[in-house]
């Protein structure tokens, strides 16, 4: 194929970054790209996502595929709602970047060493949930942005701390603004943090197949394909306080021998109306190749959990 791919890509950074680097990757691999930066709302809106809706950033940019103004869309996984556009085909998730989140605080601190009321800065309920439920005493504030923006209100002393996906700052070269690297025990990551989705028009098949070709990773593809299940069986979508995170480990199989198997984690943080926040968590291992099927036996175990808790004694 010798004609030149269009892609197309959000104009914030973050965007640009990461779609240079899909960019990047197919010219090496033989083909001719041009980048088309699409305007979304969610660039043009500084309002609460839980306002402006999920699918802000991504909506425009589906659109623009389908309509034949480019060929080619890169998107931050985590950022698109989880029903299935049929127009558009997912061709590749390219491998995954660390997918856990990130402390930026003031002087070097870590979460452990910021003293009680301390501000830390985060739009997303989920981690807002996860920050609250360590009993740390730390104050949550609302806040949007784009990475820069967010990283500042820790540098001008509006902010103690920010939250921020550590995939994020990988890509804009900003590693080394982060404090603390948080770990999943305390912190699970949004599902598909740290993913790329790569789309095509459904009837596409030439891109399609280049695009899996060149940049499909398939253990990225599982373990993104377990936790986006998850959330879709939650019916909870970007901005829901939901985190997740698929890893391949070594497991024992049936018959006792070492094999590669997906272990499933998730957290559903549930707010009490006296403003403490309960954390359900729960956990599943099985087949690589039934990564969705665990997604949503994981969601169904935090379903049950929630409805214990909600309908259990009062105190
Ligand atoms: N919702 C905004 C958004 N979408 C993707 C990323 C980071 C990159 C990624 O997770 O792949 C971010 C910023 C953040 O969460 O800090």
């Amino acid at each position: 194929m010798n004609k030149t791919l269009r892609i197309g890509t959000r104009g914030s950074a973050l965007a640009m970054a990461q779609t240079s680097w899909v960019a990047e990757a197919l010219e090496k691999a033989g083909y001719r790209t041009e980048l088309v930066t699409v305007s979304t709302p969610g660039d043009r809106s500084m309002a609460p996502i839980a306002e402006i809706g999920v699918g802000v950033f991504t909506s425009a940019l589906r659109d623009a595929l389908a309509d034949g103004e480019v060929d080619v869309a890169v998107h931050s996984y985590k950022d698109l709602p989880t029903a299935p556009d049929p127009r558009l085909s997912l061709a590749a998730v390219p491998v995954r970047e660390d997918p856990r989140d990130a402390l930026v605080a003031r002087d070097g601190l870590t979460l452990g060493e910021l003293p009680p009321g301390s501000v830390v800065g985060t739009g997303s309920p989920r981690r807002a949930g996860q920050l609250k439920a360590l009993g740390l005493g730390l104050e949550v504030r609302d806040i949007r942005g784009n990475v820069d923006t967010r990283m500042r209100k820790v540098t001008d002393g509006e902010l103690d701390a920010v939250v921020l996906a550590r995939a994020g700052l990988a890509r804009v070269g900003r590693l080394a603004g982060i404090t603390e690297t948080l770990d999943p025990l305390q912190m699970l990551p949004a599902p598909a943090q740290g993913a790329l989705a790569v789309e095509c028009r459904v009837d596409d098949v030439d891109t399609e197949h280049l695009l899996q070709s060149v940049l499909d990773d398939q253990a990225s593809r599982v373990a993104v394909a377990a936790e986006r299940a998850m959330l879709a069986a939650l019916e909870a979508g970007c901005s829901a306080p939901v985190g997740a995170l698929a890893e391949v480990v070594e497991d024992l199989d049936a018959d006792g021998r070492v094999a590669q198997r997906l272990f499933v984690r998730g957290v559903v943080a549930v707010d009490d109306a006296s403003g403490r926040v309960d954390l359900l968590r729960a956990s599943v291992t099985g087949e690589t190749t039934a990564a969705e099927q665990l997604g949503r036996e994981l969601a169904a175990q935090l379903l049950d959990a929630r409805a214990a808790l909600l309908s259990g004694p009062g105190q």
